[in-house]
């Protein structure tokens, strides 16, 4: 079985369960995207225009957990929620951090219902990374992971 990594970014926590669930079905390490408390905001929609801000700036936000060297793993899974039918911008940094990495990335994400257009700016962030099938939600991750090995 190959060597996988989690790696989520979750603001209020659904992305983070999905990644637990998927932590019960396969032996993974896990790794939290995060970002400076006051990077974001409590109100989603002065969090959205901050988010938006930086992608138009091309500033994105820095990361204060430490990236674990990701050449031990294979596969890396990456969570995030859909903000403004992308990644969220945390993802970005994460990304483009890890371009160097030889493996296989696939991401998972969850939505309140206005998902599109997140996979494909998920392939555009990851840039040179080898992107596999995303999944949505928290439902099917068995078979999911299953395609994906
Ligand atoms: C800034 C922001 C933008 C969002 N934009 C979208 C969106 O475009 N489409 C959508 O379906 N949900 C959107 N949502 C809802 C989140 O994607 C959804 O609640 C997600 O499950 C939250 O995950 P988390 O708890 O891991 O942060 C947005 C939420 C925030 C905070």
């Amino acid at each position: 079985m190959a060597k996988v990594l989690i790696a989520t970014y979750s603001r209020s926590g659904r992305t983070q369960g999905v990644a637990e669930e998927l932590a019960q079905l396969i032996d993974a390490d896990m790794y939290k995207i995060e970002v400076a408390p006051d990077t974001f905001d409590r109100d989603m929609y002065k969090t959205d225009e901050i988010a938006t801000e930086q992608i138009k700036n091309n500033q994105y936000p820095k990361l204060v957990s430490e990236i674990p060297n990701v050449d031990q793993y294979d596969l890396i899974l990456v969570g995030s929620p859909v903000w403004r039918g992308a990644p969220a911008t945390p993802v970005h940094t994460f990304l483009e951090q890890i371009q160097n990495f030889p493996g296989k990335v696939a991401s998972f994400y969850t939505d309140a219902g206005m998902a599109d257009g997140y996979e494909d700016t998920f392939k555009e962030w990851a840039g040179k990374l080898n992107v596999l099938p995303a999944h949505e939600g928290s439902n099917d991750l068995a078979a999911w992971i299953k395609r994906l090995n």
